[in-house]
C-alpha cells in the first residue's frame, strides 16, 4: 500500500506523519523543535525538518509528501536563491506601524476608507502579521535588503522548494491558502496583486514585475518530484498549504464547519463556499486547501498563556488543568487579559497582559489557573463573535492544537464560547492535512481521499455569559487605555 508523508512546519516545532494513502492509517511519526523567537533563520526549519523526518523513520518508502506551514512568515531570497535575512514570523509585531501606514495610504489618508479598500481587494486588512506589512517594514528599515529581493516565499513554499532541490527561483510554488495570507493575493480571482506589492515596497508596479512570487498551484496539483540528491527522486511533492488550511483538510471539514486551534496562535477558522471582506479587520478572508474559502480570526496568544501560567504556578499542564477545575467559574472575579505577546484580534500589537480584580479572596492558585484558561477562552470567544458578525454561523467547533490536550480547556470552552466543542483524539491535524493533500495529489482524484478521523469526544455546558462579560469589560478597559 502506498505511503504519504505530511509535514507541519509550525511556530514551535516541525511534525511529520506518515500514513497509508488509501485509508489514512497512521504508520509512524516524528517531530523536532524549532528555535524560539519571532525571527528565525529558515535553515533552522530545514534542519528541524530533517530531524523530524529521521525521527519518523525516513521517507524511503513514501510515494508523495506535502508541507503545511505557519502562515505569513517573510522569507526573502536574493537572485542566487540565498536567504537575505532571518525570516520575520507571523507573531513578530515590529511591522505594526507599517500595517497602519499601508491601510492609510490605500485609503488616501483615511484609515476607514483604506480598511474597506484592502478588505475588498484581498479579503484582509493588513495587521503586523501579514507578509505585506513585513515587506513595508523591510523597505523602510532595511532598504539594503529590500533592494536585493529577487523572490519572496512563505515558510511552506521555501521548504517545498528545498525538498525539490531549489533548482532556480522559477521553481518556487505555493497554494491558494498560503498565498491568501500574504496580503498581495486575491483568493477570489486567484491572482497576485502586484500593485499592492509595489505599494508595500514603495516602488512602481513595473519595478516589482521581476520579483518572483511562487506559482500558485491547484489544491491537488503536483509540484514535481523531490530532489534525487536528497534521496527524494521517488517522491511526488504536493503544493502544500498554510497550517490553518492544513488543519481543516486534516479534520475533513466541509463548508459550514469550524475549527478552534489552540497552538501558539489561537484560531477560529470556518470553511466557507463564499469569501468574506471584513473591513473591521478582525476576520481574515483567507482561502482553504480544497478550493473553498477559510475566513478566520487569529490571536497572538494561546497555548503559551497556559505554558506561562503553569510555569508561574510551578505545575505541569495536568496540574494547571486540575487547579483550574478546582476553582469556581469566574475565578472569584479574577480576570486575566492574556495579551502576553501583544495582540492581533483585537489589533493591539503593543498591549501587555494584565490581571484584574485581585482581592484577598480571588488571589489563589486555583483562581489564577482558572483565570488563565478563562482569559484564553474569553479571547477566543471574541474570535467567534467576529466570525458571526461576518455571517459565519458557528454552533460547534472542532478543538485541536497543543492546548486541546488540557481537560480544563475542553470542559470550560463550551460555556465561554457558547458552542458545542468536539474534541478528536490528540493528534497532528495540520500534518495530517498535508498528508491527505499528498494522497490526493497521488490519486489524481477530483476530491481528497476519505480518511476517518477516529473517536471524537463532545463537550457541552451551560453558557456563562457573566464570565464572558467580566472578561470583555476588562479587555475593553485595556483597549481603551491603549487607544487613548
Ligand atoms: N496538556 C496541555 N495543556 C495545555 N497546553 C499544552 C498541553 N500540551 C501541550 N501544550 C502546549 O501546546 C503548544 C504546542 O502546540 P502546537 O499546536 O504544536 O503549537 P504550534 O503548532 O503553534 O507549534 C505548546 O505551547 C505546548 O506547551
Ligand atoms: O498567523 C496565523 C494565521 O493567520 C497563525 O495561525 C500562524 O499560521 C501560526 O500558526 P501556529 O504555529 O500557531 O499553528
Amino acid at each position: 500500500m502506498a505511503l504519504v508523508a505530511g509535514i507541519d512546519s509550525s511556530t514551535q516545532s516541525c511534525k511529520v506523519v506518515i500514513r497509508e494513502a488509501d485509508t489514512g492509517r497512521l504508520v509512524r511519526s516524528g517531530s523536532a523543535a524549532h528555535p524560539p523567537g519571532t525571527e528565525v533563520d529558515p535553515e533552522a526549519w530545514w534542519t528541524a525538518l530533517g530531524s523530524a523526518v529521521e525521527a519518523a523513520g525516513g521517507l524511503a518508502d513514501v510515494a508523495a509528501l506535502a508541507v503545511a506551514g505557519q502562515q505569513h512568515g517573510l522569507v526573502c531570497l536574493d537572485p542566487e536563491g540565498r536567504v537575505i535575512r532571518p525570516a520575520l514570523l507571523w507573531n513578530d509585531t515590529r511591522s505594526a506601524d507599517a500595517a497602519v501606514d499601508l491601510v492609510r495610504e490605500l485609503g488616501d489618508g483615511d484609515l476607514a476608507v483604506g480598511s474597506s479598500r484592502w478588505a475588498d481587494a484581498v479579503g484582509t486588512v493588513p495587521v503586523a502579521s501579514l507578509t505585506v506589512s513585513k515587506l513595508r517594514w523591510l523597505a523602510d528599515h532595511e532598504p539594503q535588503h529590500a533592494e536585493r529581493l529577487a523572490a519572496i516565499a512563505l515558510p511552506h513554499d521555501w521548504l517545498t522548494w528545498r525538498l525539490s532541490g531549489a533548482a532556480s527561483l522559477d521553481t518556487l510554488v505555493t497554494d491558494r491558502s498560503d498565498a491568501s495570507g500574504t496580503g498581495y493575493f486575491d483568493a477570489v480571482t486567484g491572482a497576485y496583486r502586484h500593485d499592492l506589492l509595489a505599494l508595500a515596497l514603495r516602488r512602481h508596479v513595473a519595478e516589482v514585475a521581476d520579483i518572483v512570487l511562487p506559482r500558485v498551484l491547484a489544491p491537488n496539483e503536483p509540484a514535481g518530484r523531490g530532489d534525487a540528491a536528497l534521496g527524494l527522486g521517488h517522491v511526488t511533492l504536493g503544493p502544500g498549504c498554510g497550517d490553518n488550511a492544513g488543519a481543516a483538510l486534516g479534520l475533513g471539514l466541509v463548508p459550514g464547519q469550524t475549527s478552534l486551534s489552540l497552538g501558539t496562535s489561537g484560531v477560529v477558522a470556518s470553511v466557507s463556499s463564499t469569501p468574506t471582506h471584513d473591513a473591521s479587520g478582525l476576520v481574515s478572508g483567507f482561502a482553504d486547501a480544497t478550493g473553498h474559502f477559510l475566513p478566520l480570526a487569529c490571536t497572538l496568544n494561546a497555548s503559551r498563556v497556559l505554558d506561562a501560567t503553569a510555569g508561574l504556578l510551578g505545575v505541569d499542564h495536568a496540574g494547571l488543568s486540575e487547579l483550574a477545575l478546582a476553582a469556581t467559574p469566574g475565578a472569584d472575579g479574577l480576570v486575566l487579559v492574556p495579551y502576553l505577546e501583544g495582540e492581533r484580534t483585537p489589533n493591539l500589537p503593543t498591549a501587555t497582559g494584565s490581571l484584574h480584580h485581585l482581592t484577598l479572596a480571588s488571589m489563589t492558585r486555583p483562581n489564577l489557573a482558572r483565570a488563565a484558561v478563562e482569559g484564553l477562552l474569553g479571547l477566543m470567544a471574541g474570535c467567534v463573535t467576529a466570525l458571526a458578525a461576518q455571517g459565519v454561523d458557528v454552533r460547534r467547533v472542532t478543538l485541536v492544537g497543543g492546548a486541546a490536550r488540557s481537560d480544563a480547556v475542553r470542559q470550560i470552552a463550551p460555556s465561554l464560547l457558547g458552542v458545542t466543542v468536539d474534541v478528536p483524539e490528540p493528534g497532528e491535524y495540520v500534518a495530517d492535512g498535508a498528508a491527505r493533500q499528498a494522497a490526493w495529489v497521488l490519486s489524481g482524484g477530483a476530491t481528497p481521499p476519505d480518511w476517518a478521523i477516529g473517536e471524537v469526544a463532545t463537550f457541552d455546558a451551560d453558557p456563562t455569559p457573566d464570565v464572558v462579560a467580566r472578561y470583555s469589560a476588562a479587555a475593553d478597559e485595556v483597549a481603551a487605555r491603549l487607544r487613548g
